[in-house]
């Protein structure tokens, strides 16, 4: 006997990283694709299921996930909180399974393999019953460290190795290459230092998809682990907090001033954007090409209309700026972040890493594989500087509702300086009436797409997209 379904349908629903909750559906397969090796204590056993998972609202399909599983002989009571059932397997017998990145033991079985297969194999790859682990050269894991298991709000699960390293397991599924390890590979042999070095990925190749051709699916990547990181956003959030402390001072004359930062986010972008046009596909799109751009843009906001009725008024003004982006002949596109804002950087004493290069998570992945305009990484930059001030007067409104105008005029020198110093930094003094199109076009899309992420996730804020996309109509 191997899980009953149900078994894991009790378990998604409680877990933070299932993108399905609230939606009716059923656990329509696992299947077991290999065994982590553990080394000679061999305890506990841990294995990964792929759990299929199929809807049964109207918008229908399907999603796989991944689950790591760490399988005991006897109850394991420091595991409670990530019990997932107990079943007789053909090979292991009765096995408690818990949620393997809350087990220490099992997370120890994932480093050591990841270490074998840059000591023992020679090749960097360890190739135990179908699970393929490789290493990048350049660092020595520290095998002392213990797993701790990140805790926040996250689509995938992250555990750090102590200050050593950190594991990234991808939850939802998708076969093909995950451009979060692709790109991060390329930044890390280029010795880029604005990125998390890759110390190594785990993938499996399984043999009957696309027609017993085989298809590689990636699970999970081995990084840096940044020790000495703060949140971009938490940052920025903190210096908007000290220029409000004294009404007195402008965005400039404060103390927590955060201009150099955005310029030098501007500059790590551009390190980062160049290494990448060096060694992924560079095209430029013909006027056809373009047009399309603008199609899916016009596309989004199709769909967008329908979720967000504060977009109604607003939709000529967002169609011109799409419209502006069809009279360009020639757009460069490139691999690019896809999904940059404050909280994907971090800030450490070796200046701003940017980290998890999978693309908008939304996005199937041909489409978070294709290239890009650059455009569209600085514009997510530029809604999120729009951002901060607005996060910061929610938390405060209530209690200080005497400085509204104050604080509101202080929240657009703010968001203007910071946006300024950016900009300036990525793409220098000038930027050319073509590229303003298309950052305008991008600016309108991407806040377009904010108004129906924060419609669905945060209600109460999808006024700060909503003024962005009132403010595209006025200038
Ligand atoms: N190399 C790293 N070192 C330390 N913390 C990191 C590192 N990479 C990411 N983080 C932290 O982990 C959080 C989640 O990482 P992220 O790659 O965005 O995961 P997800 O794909 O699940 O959204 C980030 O917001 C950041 O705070
Ligand atoms: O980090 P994710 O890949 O999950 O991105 C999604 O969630 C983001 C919020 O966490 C969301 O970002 C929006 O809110 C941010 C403030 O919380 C702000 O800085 C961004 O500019 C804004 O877009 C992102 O859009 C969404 O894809």
């Amino acid at each position: 006997m191997i899980p009953e379904p149900e078994v894991f349908t009790r378990y998604l629903e409680r877990t933070r990283w299932f993108g399905g909750k609230g939606r009716p559906f059923e656990v329509a397969s696992v299947r077991r694709i290999g065994e982590v090796p553990c080394g000679a204590e061999g305890k506990p056993t841990v294995v990964i299921d792929l759990v299929e998972v199929a809807y049964g609202d109207a918008e229908g399909g399907s999603d796989v996930y991944q689950v790591p599983m760490a399988l005991y002989e006897h109850p394991e009571t420091r595991l409670d909180h990530a019990f997932i059932g107990w079943w007789e397997e053909p090979t292991y017998g009765w096995v408690h399974a818990y949620d393997a990145l809350h087990d220490r033991e099992a997370m120890a079985c994932w480093q050591r393999a990841f270490d074998a297969a840059a000591k023992e194999s020679g090749g960097n790859l360890l190739d135990e019953s179908g699970l393929r682990f490789h290493r990048l050269p350049g660092h020595d894991l520290d095998l002392e460290a213990h797993s701790t298991l990140f805790s926040g709000e996250q689509s995938n699960s992250s555990v750090a190795f102590g200050e050593d390293a950190l594991m990234k397991v991808f939850r939802k599924i998708t076969p093909g290459v995950n451009p979060d390890i692709s790109v991060h590979d390329v930044l890390t042999r280029r010795g880029s230092d604005h990125i998390a070095a890759l110390y190594g990925y785990l993938d499996w190749v399984d043999e009957d998809a696309d027609g017993g051709a085989g298809t590689t699916v990636q699970l999970a990547m081995l990084q840096e682990f940044l020790r000495t990181a703060s949140d971009g956003w938490d940052l920025a959030i903190t210096s908007v907090r000290n220029l409000y402390a004294d009404s007195e001072l402008h965005a400039h004359e404060a103390g927590g001033d955060f201009a150099s930062e955005a310029a030098r986010l501007g500059t790590a972008l551009r390190e980062v954007h160049d290494v990448l046009a060096e060694h992924f596909p560079v095209e430029e799109l013909d006027a056809a090409a373009v047009a399309e751009l603008a199609d899916g843009m016009d596309a989004r906001l199709d769909a967008a209309l329908g979720v967000v009725p504060g977009l109604a008024e607003h939709e000529s003004t967002l169609r011109a700026a799409y419209a502006r982006l069809r009279t360009l002949d020639g757009v460069r596109v490139q691999q690019i972040h896809g999904d940059l804002h404050l909280g994907q950087t971090l800030r450490t004493s070796l200046g701003w890493k940017i980290v998890d290069f999978e693309g908008e998570p939304a996005k199937p992945l041909s489409e978070r594989l294709r290239p890009d305009s650059p455009w569209r990484d600085v514009a997510g930059m530029l809604r999120s500087f729009d951002y901060v001030p607005h996060v910061v007067e929610r938390q405060l409104a209530e209690d200080h509702p005497e400085d509204v105008e104050q604080r509101a005029q202080r929240a657009d020198e703010w968001a203007h300086r910071n946006r300024n110093h950016f900009l300036t930094a990525y793409a220098g003094i000038d930027i050319t009436p073509e590229q303003r199109t298309l950052l305008d076009a991008y600016v309108a899309d991407k806040a377009v797409y904010e108004t129906v992420y924060e419609t669905r996730n945060r209600p109460t804020w999808v006024d700060i997209p909503l003024e962005a996309v009132a403010r595209i109509g006025a200038a």
